[in-house]
């Protein structure tokens, strides 16, 4: 099993270029199900859920190719399909519930296994089901495997007003796919406002698809018959360039993040800039300079616009450094401080109790194996041996690698002592 051997202490400098999301890349990998026309991506990240991800479509009877070194991949979902996701190929990845949307609306019919991908709480997928359900399907959750289709004589979707529980990213995504073939008007009510988000609805719209109101928390779908092809640009990674942002604030130093989005990045910035970090947002990317000791910034996580939870694990390494202490305080998974028990093995201070954990800043953090628990925690061992004494193995980064595209390279590029270790 992969892992990295850091020996801490360096500072970073010079410029990374920041890869396609994987939060967005995934779901447009999903939407090529909606056409039987070809589907090209630009700017896809190269990870290990876009592979799976990829084996997955190959599996149902997609065509896909990749191309260039743009990160270009194509995909054609013929008018025959198997229409069925199983286990083997969703274990890992919570995105593979993406299908069932797009299947349902295009096939009339889905068998997708319940889905996995980072296990920092229990994510049910019981919004999803009942607002496919609103619309018209027919699911049964049955041996892990949601068995979903239309009535008979029914051929497509109906459109319905859909208010959910909470805020779901993915559970929005599946609703604004399904959404586009259903016969009439759907209106999501409570919908996630995330970059990702506006990035799928503005591609489906490329695709023929009548969507208004994306990006704000109440979107309008009007069903069309069929959709077509398209050719679209994967919105940059905010996730990533916010780990990036992190590493560069906690070392010192000073970078350019080539195609990051300040405008995606807002909480992360603002704590950043209270900490003492300078971050600029220039032509076709953002700058970070960071010298002399940050105070450590208290947060609580939220949905977007607020402060991501994708974003904690990697902020709390920063706050070990970082002078005085802080809270996180994590509200949307219950289950995401795996990273804590790993960062005390660096000889981290931090106590938690149920939602926040209570951080002592200022810490002389050692090398230690460490072992990587989930992506973002995985993410946030690397920050946390880039500033501590010796050498840390990070064990077990098969995580890391399910959404950043090869970190220990740019790390390395910016002046970082990492390398991988078979
Ligand atoms: C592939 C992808 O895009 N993953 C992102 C997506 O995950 P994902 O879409 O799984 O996260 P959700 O936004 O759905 O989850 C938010 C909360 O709602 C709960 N919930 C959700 C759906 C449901 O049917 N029932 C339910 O109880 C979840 O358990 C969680 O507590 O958004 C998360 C929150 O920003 C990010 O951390 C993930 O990186
Ligand atoms: C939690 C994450 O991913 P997933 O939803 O794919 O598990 C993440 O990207 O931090």
């Amino acid at each position: 099993m992969d892992k990295l051997l850091i020996r801490g202490g360096q500072s970073l400098q010079g410029e990374v270029l920041i890869s396609g999301a994987k939060n967005a890349a995934l779901p447009q990998m999903c939407a090529t199900l909606l056409t039987a026309q070809p589907l090209h991506l630009v700017n896809v990240p190269r990870l290990h859920d876009v592979a799976t991800m990829r084996r997955l479509l190959d599996h149902m009877g997609v065509a896909t190719e990749t191309h260039g070194e743009r990160g270009g991949m194509s995909f054609t979902a013929p008018d025959t399909l198997n229409p069925e996701a199983p286990y083997e190929l969703v274990k890992t990845m919570r995105a593979s519930v993406l299908v069932l949307g797009p299947l349902l609306a295009r096939f009339g019919r889905a068998k997708v296994s319940l889905p996995g991908g980072c296990a920092i709480g229990s994510r049910p997928v019981d919004q999803h089901i009942k607002g496919l359900q609103a619309m018209g399907a027919e699911i049964t959750v049955d041996h892990g495997y949601m068995l979903a289709s239309l009535p008979l004589g029914q051929k497509r979707l109906r459109g319905a007003h859909i208010s959910t529980d909470m805020v779901t990213v993915t559970g929005t995504e599946n609703f604004l796919m399904a959404a586009c073939l259903a016969e009439g008007r759907t209106v999501l009510e409570n919908a996630a406002m995330e970059p990702e988000i506006t990035d799928l609805a503005e591609m489906l719209i490329r695709m023929g698809a009548k969507i208004t109101g994306h990006g704000t928390s109440r979107i309008v779908i009007d069903g069309v018959e069929q959709l077509h092809g398209c050719e679209h640009q994967v919105v940059a990674d905010r996730i990533e360039a916010g780990t990036f942002l992190c590493a560069v604030a906690a070392t010192g130093g000073e970078a350019f993040l080539r195609n990051a989005r300040a405008d995606h990045l807002g909480a992360v910035i603002d704590k950043l800039q209270e900490a003492g970090a300078q971050v600029l947002a220039e032509e076709g990317g953002v700058r970070i300079r960071s010298e002399g000791p940050l105070k450590a910034q208290s947060f609580r996580t939220t949905e977007y616009p607020g402060f991501p939870t994708d974003m904690q694990a990697q902020f709390m390494a920063l706050n070990l450094v970082a002078e005085g202490p802080s809270t996180v305080t994590e509200t949307i998974f219950e289950n995401r401080f795996m990273h804590v028990n790993e960062m005390r093995r660096l000889g981290a201070q931090i106590s938690t109790d149920g939602r926040v954990a209570s951080v002592t800043g200022g810490q002389r953090l050692t090398g230690a194996t460490v072992m990587a628990t989930d992506l973002r925690a995985s993410a946030s061992l690397v920050i946390a041996a880039l500033v501590a004494k010796g050498e840390t193995t990070v064990e077990r980064i098969y995580h890391l690698d399910r959404g950043y595209d090869r970190m220990e390279d740019k790390l390395r590029a910016l002046g970082a002592d990492i390398k991988r270790l078979a």
